[in-house]
């Protein structure tokens, strides 16, 4: 077995492989004080049973209608894999929020090859409490001050990773003036925007640099709009909603690119290519298209193989 002293570790939320697994994600994630910022655990708690309890069946009918499990899992091994062979000293590894592989599962995987050092990729390229600080919280306390840590901060400003996004766009359209351009960010509840949550600012910017680079280049989109998707619940979400946004394009062309993901799941393969592709067919959109995550593409393993320095 090959030693190593440094590890890579990829933190990600997890998606179900299963209906059980399902129910492990939703009450994981609504357990998650992050996510639901009530003070009280034994509230959460409560509250998470009953979110459970309503969700789980209608949340699953989905998860069926891309073959019954999130491709979160798959796209995020493969990527591992692909590392481990790109990097001879590092050891690369992933841990997941809400389903396996736990970040406890992980930390006793690297202490038992010896690992002295730890570098944290969370797989969100803006930051948020509910994603990046949640993810990293899990795998410090997991970690029990085991290894030396060290934390790869949000990656939204990274020249080689917003590149492989643009030839993404331009690999979907001929031409990119007939088409009005959407980014879509996973949505986030207002309330934890106005408790100092930097996420939003961090998706305005990086729609700047984005536009920027477009126009630099000469690729005119018709026009770069920024909307929300995934609201859950009756609170007030950030805005505009996608849905609202595609009501501004009917009879037109619309390119969607999922911004707030690194690894394509149930948001871009059920919300985005099934659910509100359906949304865009009633408003007669005449064309509807939604862009892939940079998943495990040798280009993302550049960008990571840049953010470590290398
Ligand atoms: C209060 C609820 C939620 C917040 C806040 C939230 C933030 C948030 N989530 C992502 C990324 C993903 N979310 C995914 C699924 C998902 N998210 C929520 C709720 C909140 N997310 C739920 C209930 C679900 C499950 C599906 C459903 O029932 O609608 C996924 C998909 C995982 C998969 O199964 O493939 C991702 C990815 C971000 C980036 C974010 C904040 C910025
Ligand atoms: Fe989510
Ligand atoms: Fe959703």
């Amino acid at each position: 077995m090959k030693e190593y002293k440094k590890a890579l570790v990829l933190l990600n939320m997890g998606g179900p492989r299963t209906k059980n697994e399902l129910k492990m994600f939703l009450t994981n994630m609504f357990n998650d004080k992050n996510i639901l910022t009530v003070k009280s655990s034994l509230l959460r708690r409560m509250i998470a049973f009953f979110i459970v309890k309503s969700r789980l069946d209608s949340a699953w009918q989905n998860y069926e209608e891309i073959g019954g499990f999130s491709p979160i899992n798959k796209i995020t091994e493969s990527l591992v894999e692909k590392l481990n062979n790109k990097f001879e000293d590092i050891y690369v590894t992933q841990a997941m929020r809400y389903t396996p592989p736990f970040a406890t599962t992980c930390v006793e995987e690297l202490k038992q090859k010896g690992i002295k050092e730890v570098i944290l990729l969370p797989l969100y390229p803006q930051y948020s409490t509910t994603t990046t600080k949640s993810s990293l919280e899990d795998f410090i306390e997991a970690s029990k001050e085991e290894f030396k840590i060290e934390v790869i901060e949000p990656f939204y400003k990274n020249e080689k990773f917003n590149e492989t996004i643009i030839k993404e766009l331009i690999s979907n359209v001929q031409n990119t003036n007939e088409y009005n351009l959407i980014f879509s960010a996973h949505g986030l509840p207002q309330k934890i925007v106005d408790n100092g949550d930097v996420y939003e600012q961090h998706v305005n910017e990086h729609v700047k640099i984005l536009s920027n680079m477009l126009e630099q280049k000469g690729y005119n989109f018709k026009s770069i709009n920024l909307a929300y998707q995934s609201k859950v619940g009756p609170l007030k979400w950030l805005e505009p909603s996608l849905e609202t946004m595609l009501e501004k394009f009917k009879n037109q062309k619309v390119l969607i690119y999922p911004i707030a993901f690194i690894i394509d799941n149930s948001e871009t393969d059920f919300e985005l290519s099934i659910e509100y592709k359906e949304v865009a067919h009633k408003l007669n959109i005449q064309d509807y298209k939604v862009c892939k995550c940079v998943n495990d593409s040798d280009e993302f393993q550049d960008t990571i193989k840049q953010l470590l320095g290398r």
